[in-house]
């Protein structure tokens, strides 16, 4: 993109501080990622992290994503010691298996406290993800439909609050917050895409190129759909102005108004009009 994030590692250390600060208080973490970018929405080393602590992925927005690339997803992500659950933090769907998920993490444990006799306390649960990813949605969710009392803990430097989601979790109330990496160009359009990246920091147009070329090839129906198209061009700018014409955005003397054409393609595919899409799939990892 022309105009790059600049990505500062003060900033970044910091982030790295604070939220392995936290997480001596937790034992469970919940990881959010965009399920239409699951590998662009998370921060590169936070496996180095997190390190070994029960793990729950959730793919959240799976309202935006292409449900069969979600599910791809989820297997991919789940493993020992790892599980992962397709939700929308919107509308609440799939929000009720992150408990019973949380205890079956913490099975073992459980069970072997239990055999000495000692009754395992509420789990301990941070938020992780990267900004705009849902996890203040989340949160609230959690927070407005199970919570009974909010108490202190003491914490590493201040004291944590702690949000009591049914009996089962105990959920810090602030979210770790870890940044996505910026450097790589694709990344950086594929945050654009989803509204990951503020709109005033992006080039419009460049990054509808790159929706519309990733569309092309992955969902040239959904194109010829939506604008009455006969043919996809194989020139994305091709592509472009075809749109543009089909939907009479244009300037004086028949050209383009790109800046238009730009903002109804986004327009269409952020209110879903394009259909669910996932920017990245499993098969490209493979
Ligand atoms: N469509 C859809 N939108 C969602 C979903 N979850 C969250 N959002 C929206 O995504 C945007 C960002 O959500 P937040 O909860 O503020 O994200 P956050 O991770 O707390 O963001 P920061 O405070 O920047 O770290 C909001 O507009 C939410 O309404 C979801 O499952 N589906």
């Amino acid at each position: 993109m022309s105009k790059p994030i600049q990505w500062y590692p003060g900033h970044m250390a910091k982030a790295k501080r604070e939220v392995r600060e936290k997480l001596k208080l937790i034992d469970v973490v919940i990881e959010l990622v965009d399920a239409r970018i699951p590998l662009s929405s998370r921060n590169p080393m936070i496996d180095e992290i997190v390190g070994d602590k029960p793990r729950l992925l959730l793919l959240n927005k799976i309202d935006m994503a292409d449900q069969t690339e979600t599910k791809r997803w989820k297997k991919f992500f789940e493993g020992p010691g790892k599980m992962a659950l397709e939700v929308d933090c919107q509308s609440g769907q799939g929000l009720n298996k992150i408990a019973p998920a949380c205890r079956e993490l913490m099975k073992e444990k459980h069970d072997k406290l239990k055999a000495k006799g000692v009754n395992p306390r509420a789990i301990r649960v941070l938020i992780l993800g990267i900004p705009n990813v849902g996890k203040s949605t989340l949160i609230n969710r959690l927070a407005k439909k199970n919570i009974a009392v909010t108490g202190d803990k003491p914490g590493v430097t201040k004291k944590q609050q702690w949000i009591k989601v049914g009996d089962e979790l105990d959920l810090l109330d602030t979210p770790g917050i870890l940044w996505p990496k910026f450097e790589d160009q694709d990344v950086g359009s594929r945050l654009a895409a989803t509204g990951a990246i503020k709109e005033t920091l992006f080039d419009f147009q460049e990054v509808v190129v790159f929706i519309l070329k990733y569309m092309k090839d992955r969902y040239p129906e959904r194109l010829k759909e939506r604008y009455k198209l006969e043919e996809i061009p194989d020139d994305v700018i091709e592509l472009f102005d075809e749109i543009g014409r089909k939907r009479g955005c244009l300037v004086g003397g028949g050209y383009i108004d790109y800046d238009k054409a730009a903002e109804l393609i986004l327009r269409d595919l952020r209110s879903l009009k394009l259909g669910g899409i996932s920017f990245e799939t499993v098969q490209d990892v493979n």
